[in-house]
C-alpha cells in the first residue's frame, strides 16, 4: 500500500482493474495456432493523494486506460509470451510510463485451454479445457525491483492404497482409527518464489516461466504418486507434502520457496447395517463415501536458509 501521513491519519491505498478478461491467439504461417486466455488484475500504488483529500483527479491513472492497456500490450505482443513475461511487461509499463506510479502489482489466472488431439494428431486450432489453471504474480517497482511468483491451483490428486495414518495423539475425543489404509486425495494449491530481484536478473530464454511451470506441475504429481508400479507410502498429508515441497526445491535451484495447500479430502469407509442385517455392506478398503466437506487443511512453506553474507 502507498502510505501518507494527512489530517492526522496514516493512509493507505492503492487502486487498480481487477479481472480483465483477455483471449489471445498467435497465428503461424503453418496453419498452427497457439491460444491463451488470461485473467489480468492491475493494482497500483501511485501518489495520487491529492484525488482522496482534495477532490483532484490530476494524478490518478484511470482504471479504464489499465484495462485498455492490457489489450494494447497484448496486441504489442506479436510472439507467443508467457504470461509471467506478460504481467513484467505491464508492470513495468505502469512504473516507468506514470510518474506517479511507485509500484505496479499485476497478477494473471490462466484458463488451462490444451490443445485437442484427434487420433493422437495435434489439432491445429482445437482446444479443450483441462483443470488446473496457472497463476503468477508480479511486484515491480520504479527502481525496477522485481518479485515473481508463480503457482497452480486446481491440481486434483487421489491414489487409492500406499497411504495411512498412525500414532496420532489420542484422547478421549478421538474417534479415528490408526490405519496403513486409505484413500488420500487432494487438490493442490501451490505458489512459488522465483529469485530475481530485478528487471534485469529475468532469464531472456523465451517461455522459461512456462516451461518451469509445467515441470513443477510434473513434479508435484509424480513426487505424490511415486513410481508408477507400486507407488510410495504416504504415512500422512504432512509428510507427503514436506516430500513434495523438497523435491521442487532441490530439483529447481531458481525457485527460493514453495507454499503448499493441501486439503485432506477425506473419502469414508462405508459400513451399512440394519437390526436384522448387521453387514448391508462391510467395508473392505473398497466402498467409500467421497466428502468435501469437512476437510482436512494442511499447509506448508518450504524455503531455502540463505546463506549469511
Ligand atoms: O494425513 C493426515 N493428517 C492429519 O493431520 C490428519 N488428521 C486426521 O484426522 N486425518 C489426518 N490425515
Amino acid at each position: 500500500m502507498a502510505s501518507e501521513k494527512i489530517d492526522g491519519f496514516t493512509l493507505e491505498q492503492r487502486h487498480g482493474k481487477a479481472r480483465v478478461r483477455l483471449g489471445r491467439v498467435w497465428r503461424s504461417q503453418s496453419g498452427r495456432h497457439i491460444f491463451v486466455e488470461w485473467t489480468v488484475s492491475i493494482s497500483l500504488l501511485s501518489n495520487c493523494l491529492a484525488a482522496y483529500v482534495r477532490d483532484d483527479n490530476s494524478d490518478i491513472v484511470a482504471t479504464d486506460s489499465m484495462k485498455n492497456t492490457v489489450y494494447a500490450k497484448a496486441k504489442e505482443c506479436a510472439q507467443q509470451l508467457s504470461m509471467e513475461e506478460f504481467a513484467i511487461k505491464l508492470a513495468k509499463h505502469f512504473t516507468s510510463f506514470y510518474q506517479q506510479v511507485t509500484t505496479a502489482i499485476v497478477t494473471v489466472e490462466e484458463k488451462p485451454w490444451e490443445r485437442a488431439y484427434i487420433d493422437g494428431q495435434p489439432h491445429d486450432h482445437g482446444f479443450k479445457r483441462g483443470s488446473e489453471m496457472h497463476t503468477t504474480e508480479v511486484i515491480v517497482e520504479k527502481s525496477g525491483a522485481l518479485q515473481v511468483t508463480s503457482g497452480i491451483q486446481g491440481l486434483a490428486l487421489l491414489k487409492t492404497t500406499q497411504a495411512g495414518f498412525e500414532g496420532f495423539i489420542r484422547d478421549k475425543y478421538t474417534a479415528l482409527a490408526d490405519t496403513r489404509e486409505r484413500i488420500v486425495a487432494t487438490e493442490v494449491t501451490a505458489s512459488w518464489r522465483y529469485p530475481f530481484e530485478s528487471l534485469s536478473g529475468i532469464p531472456l530464454q523465451p517461455l522459461y516461466f512456462t516451461e518451469r511451470y509445467l515441470d513443477v506441475k510434473k513434479v508435484l504429481a509424480e513426487t505424490f504418486f511415486g513410481p508408477p508400479r507400486g507407488g510410495v507410502y504416504s504415512p500422512s498429508v504432512q509428510s507427503t507434502l514436506y516430500q513434495m515441497a523438497k523435491t521442487v526445491l532441490n530439483r529447481f535451484p531458481d525457485i527460493s520457496s514453495i507454499q503448499l495447500k493441501m486439503p485432506n479430502l477425506h473419502f469414508l469407509p462405508v459400513n451399512i447395517s440394519s437390526k436384522d442385517n448387521p453387514a448391508i455392506v462391510k467395508f473392505d478398503d473398497d466402498v467409500y463415501l467421497p466428502t468435501s466437506e469437512p476437510h482436512g487443511s494442511i499447509e506448508a512453506t518450504v524455503s531455502r536458509i540463505r546463506a549469511k553474507m
